[in-house]
């Protein structure tokens, strides 16, 4: 399992974003193209990996998360929410300030309720900056956070709760490398 997403990473392209070493890959950017295969591989991953028990809402954030949660959800039939990069202004729509390691904005979050149990996943976690920013909407509304998980984790960042990765990677200037697998 996760032969897929291994190859892929591993032949992944790497540039600069600044002084960022940023790569390249289908999962991540949607280029240069996904293939259903990759897709499927993940997402039952994510199965496997995650506690399910008396979900109501998978929460993912905008866009490149996007994917994810919708393979995710329509294996699972649990409702997806879509945290936005502009707000909609409806009531009780949380606003959260994300900071990534090349860029920041605002998140938006709507369709999360006091008393919701949830799980975060995304495509991946480098400085924490978006869980962070997710994690801290969702408190704000009051909703339990059962679990989050990634696809690919690189570097060692701390978002106080505990954080689950089918893949661990460490980014050169040149390449991706694969140091663990949640299998
Ligand atoms: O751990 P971090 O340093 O926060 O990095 C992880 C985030 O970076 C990417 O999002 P990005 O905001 O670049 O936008 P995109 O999904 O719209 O490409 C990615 O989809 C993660 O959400
Ligand atoms: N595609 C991609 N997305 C990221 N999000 C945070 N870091 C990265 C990265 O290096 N590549």
């Amino acid at each position: 399992m996760l032969e897929r997403l291994i190859h892929s990473l591993e032949t992944s392209p790497v540039m600069k974003r600044g002084e960022y070493n940023y790569f390249i890959n289908p999962i991540t950017d949607g280029v240069p193209l996904l293939e259903p295969a990759l897709l499927r591989e993940i997402g039952c991953a994510m199965v496997r990996n995650l506690d399910l028990a008396k979900i109501d809402k998978i929460v993912v954030c905008e866009a490149m998360g996007i994917h994810i949660g919708v393979a995710f959800s329509m294996m699972t039939d649990i409702p997806l929410v879509v945290v936005r990069k502009r707000p909609y202004d409806l009531p009780g729509e949380v606003a959260v300030h994300q900071a990534t390691g090349y860029s920041k904005g605002e998140l938006y979050l709507n369709g999360v309720a006091a008393g919701d149990r949830v799980v975060i996943i995304d495509d991946v976690c480098s400085t924490g900056g978006t869980l962070r920013a997710l994690i801290s909407a969702i408190e704000q509304v009051g909703a339990e956070i059962a679990d989050i998980c990634v696809v690919i984790g690189r570097g060692d960042a701390d978002i106080g709760r505990p954080l689950k990765t089918l893949v661990r990677i460490e980014v050169s200037e040149t390449q991706v490398r694969v140091v663990d697998t949640c299998l």
